[in-house]
């Protein structure tokens, strides 16, 4: 071996090193739920858990869902009209192969955290993609299934770009609650929550980047 192979095989190696420990760093890792979630209890029977960075290594999931999943664009009859929806979803019901494999391992871990309470696993996998600011969701109680009538929970996972969460009481009897939230974040909406109370992502001037959440649901909530 000349001098020269020998360098180039030195730093080959390296790289390789560095390339493979820069990964294991980055890789998406959920840290512990328990004394690290903080519950608050809202007005009218509803709560929320608000568990800061659960997600380490948020960043390398939000590439890997934006060029994984076959985001969709929807459209809906507004006022007669045909409107685009201000983001791209896809939704994973319960029987379906979700895109990577670590969203069945924060599934299962979001089940396994809150089994007692909720006396059912979650199930499914929505996404949303908000490509920048003019992206939003409007107020809305994920009330299309049994959120309309049961208490339940949904859980939701934040990556990309800070963005405000808003929650109202839906009978607007009090002030709305804003959480900032990005970057393997974790919020999950409990109790009547999706009944008595309404959530939103509003449009942003400032939006520094795309975001990405995901929502974890039981069977028959949407
Ligand atoms: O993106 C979010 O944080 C909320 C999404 C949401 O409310 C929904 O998909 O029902
Ligand atoms: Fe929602």
């Amino acid at each position: 071996m000349c001098l020269l192979e020998l360098v180039f095989g030195i730093s080959v190696g390296r790289m390789m090193l560095q390339g493979s420990l820069f990964d294991l760093a980055d890789e998406p890792r959920p840290g512990e739920l328990g004394p690290a979630v903080r519950r608050a209890e809202l007005a009218h029977g509803a709560w929320i858990d608000v568990r800061p960075g659960w997600l380490s290594g948020a960043a390398s999931l939000f590439e890997e869902l934006e060029s994984a999943v076959p985001w969709q664009a929807e459209e809906r009859v507004m006022y007669e009209r045909v409107v685009a929806v201000p983001r791209l979803t896809r939704y994973y019901g319960e029987n379906e192969r979700l895109p990577l494999p670590v969203l069945a391992d924060l599934r299962d871990r979001l089940s396994a955290h809150y089994a007692a309470e909720l006396g059912e696993p979650f199930r499914t996998v929505g996404l949303c993609y908000y490509r920048d600011g003019r992206d939003s969701v409007a107020w809305h109680g994920d009330r299309i299934g049994r959120g309309k009538t049961e208490d339940t929970m949904v859980a939701l996972l934040v990556l990309g770009a800070p963005r405000p969460l808003l929650l109202r009481p839906a009978d607007h009897s009090g002030p709305t609650l804003r959480h900032d939230l990005a970057h393997g974040d974790l919020l999950v909406m409990g109790g009547s929550c999706q009944r008595t109370w309404e959530h939103a992502v509003p449009k942003s001037a400032h939006a520094s980047g795309p975001r990405i959440s995901v929502q974890f649901r039981p069977r028959g909530v949407r």
